[in-house]
């Protein structure tokens, strides 16, 4: 990755590189309009779209560095996980899941501007429209699917679709590879064997397969937030500034406990400092920082707080409705050889001609959306299919992916089943006043049989798949090496797949909830439908954790439109 990451900076053309963020050591400001908390997905936005007022100052903060540049290379997508740039997390034992594991599930989250989408795999899509219509129905006016499509569509700059669900001006590119593999063409025509049709994963009722359109732009380069929202403008708005490796620690809440004006944090040099904010604080940490944030600064579940001597601000169940899609896997091998190896040339090719092995996001150039046998005829889809392979060896981080030994060997592939709408609920507790003491992450994975069921369904169906003529004609086979604990039942069995399940679960990496927004008859609601704190002023949440109910797709687009939404109220409320 450095050497990918040296080359590519020495093209400005190609990348944004000659636009990155630099750190400044010192702080010389007291006091601005906004500060936003987080630099991820939604941070970027909420402080891009302020700043398009010039009179308004907005300081953003991440407690990370800026991204390195060869993470916007296609194939590369993961390489940061596991390294420097990824918090890391790690669940607390589960009863039902991750068994194989002793119980215990990795997290990657990104610690770097971009946040977890630096870490991601770029994939665009939006979620059925009943997942919104629901947030309504639960009394979140302004949040059903005709209100929050136009956000949708804000963002969207969609070089493949100009129709009336897809926008095509805004900052973010959205398009499908131009490159399509012939493994990505082979999946799809082992899909239509198997009866499904292709659909744009950003329709209202998304079912079938898709080649995946990415945020992606046409020089084959990942866009995340930062570079659509932030970067072309930090020359340009001296009014916004960006702080990197400027790790927050508290809100500084007012005497009456009623508002808050301002922010303690770390900066690089491991100073605590202070700044304040005029207008408000906009924490846009995700789904674990954002939650842990309210509560270091006593906005939190009473019962939890108090025992810890945090003392408590407003007593709200933050950290409660934590969700998280979670997957199982089937492997299988091809008899092909593999031949996307990351090399000096790869590289070469890559940089002249945006070709060869690094330019593509592999296996994962297709998705699926599909109704499981416990999801009703009209139900909104409740299983999502990623397939893992075909990218450079070794540019995938091993705690994820499972290892990774440079060969020339037989591709290997995954199919990933995940179950995108899960009924189990979790928690995000504080473990300390510390604010570098990690919160206790709990998803309670697979709580519910109906959520082991779905996984089941499955990898039922990955198993079909790989039975399909167009993949038999890959030579493809099942890896049925023996796998531990489920050895003592038949392979491909419904034990067999029970078992797989809750011994080789996987959390999918979307994660929602822990800040929920809800009206103010609803007790477990933390933020309100203007992503105001509830019975605080000065603060609002604009992350993944404000999703009531987690949309039944890859969230990027989602957060991005809270993010959009969430400008839009803070304007409104100071014009
Ligand atoms: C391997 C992987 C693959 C994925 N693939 C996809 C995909 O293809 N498509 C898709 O849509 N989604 C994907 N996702 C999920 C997606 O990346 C997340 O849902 C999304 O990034 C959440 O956005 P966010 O803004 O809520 O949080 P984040 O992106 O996590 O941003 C939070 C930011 O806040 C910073 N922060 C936290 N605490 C503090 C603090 N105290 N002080 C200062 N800064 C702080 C963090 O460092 C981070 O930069 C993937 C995730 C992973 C891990």
């Amino acid at each position: 990755m450095i050497a990918a990451d040296i080359l590519i900076r020495s093209d400005c053309a190609l990348i944004d590189s000659c636009r990155r963020v630099v750190e400044q050591p010192h702080d010389d400001v007291d006091e601005v309009d906004f500060i936003v908390v987080g630099g991820g997905v939604a941070g970027p936005v909420v402080a891009g779209r302020l700043s398009e007022n010039p009179n308004w100052t907005v300081t953003l903060f991440e407690s990370g560095p800026e991204q390195p540049a060869a993470i916007d290379i296609p194939a590369l997508l993961s390489s940061a996980i596991a390294t420097k740039y990824d918090w890391q997390y790690i669940t607390t034992p589960q009863k039902h899941a991750c068994l194989a594991y002793g119980g215990v599930c990795g997290w990657p989250r990104g610690r770097l501007l971009g946040g977890t989408a630096s870490l991601s795999g770029s994939m665009y899509s939006r979620g059925h429209r009943d997942v919104y219509d629901g947030w309504l129905r639960d009394g979140n006016v302004g949040w059903g699917y005709d209100d929050v499509l136009p956000f949708f569509k804000m963002s969207e700059n969609n070089r493949d679709y100009n129709t009336e669900i897809h926008g095509t001006r805004g900052p973010m590119p959205v398009q499908k590879p131009t490159e399509i593999l012939p493994i990505a063409r082979t999946l799809m025509e082992a899909a239509r064997e198997l009866g499904y049709s292709e659909m744009d994963m950003s329709e209202p009722d998304p079912m079938g397969f898709s080649i995946a359109q990415l945020m992606i732009n046409s020089a084959k380069v990942r866009v995340t937030t930062p570079t659509a929202y932030l970067r072309p403008h930090l020359r340009s708005r001296g009014h916004l500034r960006v702080k990197t490796n400027r790790h927050v620690t508290r809100l500084l809440v007012a005497a009456d406990r009623r508002s808050v004006h301002g922010v303690e944090y770390v900066d690089s040099a491991n100073r605590t400092r202070r700044l304040m904010a005029r207008k408000e604080v906009i924490l846009c940490a995700g789904v674990i920082g954002s939650a842990h944030l309210l509560m270091l600064s006593g906005i939190g579940p009473a019962e939890d707080l108090r025992p810890l001597g945090v003392p408590v601000v407003q007593d709200l169940r933050v950290g409660h409705n934590l969700q998280h899609h979670v997957a199982s896997r089937l492997g299988f091998q091809l008899n092909v050889t593999h031949d996307r190896m990351l090399t000096y040339e790869a590289i070469g090719q890559y940089m002249k001609q945006r070709s060869g092995p690094l330019s593509t996001t592999g296996g994962l150039q297709v998705s699926a959306f599909l109704r499981s046998d416990r999801a009703g005829p009209t139900d909104p889809a409740d299983v999502q299919l990623f397939f893992d392979g075909f990218s450079p060896n070794c540019a995938y981080a091993q705690p994820v992916y499972g290892g990774c030994k440079a060969t020339t060997d037989l591709v290997r592939m995954n199919v990933r089943p995940v179950n995108v709408r899960p009924r189990s609920r979790g928690t995000i507790r504080l473990a300390s006043a510390d604010p570098f003491v990690r919160p206790r992450i709990d998803p309670n994975y697979l709580a519910t049989e109906e959520d082991a069921d779905v996984l089941v369904w499955g990898l039922r169906l990955a198993n079909d798949l790989v039975h399909t003529k167009a993949l038999q004609q890959l030579g493809a086979t099942v890896d049925r090496s023996p796998v531990d604990h489920c050895n003592k039942h038949t392979f491909a069995t419904d034990p067999y797949w029970r078992c797989l399940v809750r011994y080789h679960t996987r959390g999918e990496n979307h994660h929602a909830g822990t800040c929920k927004m809800g009206p103010a008859s609803d007790p477990t609601a933390v933020v309100d439908p203007e992503l105001r704190v509830h019975r605080v002023r000065g603060l609002r949440v604009a992350d993944a954790s404000v999703f009531p109910t987690q949309p039944n797709c890859n969230p990027i687009a989602p957060v991005i439109m809270v993010a959009e939404k969430a400008a839009k109220f803070i304007k409104n409320t100071w014009r």
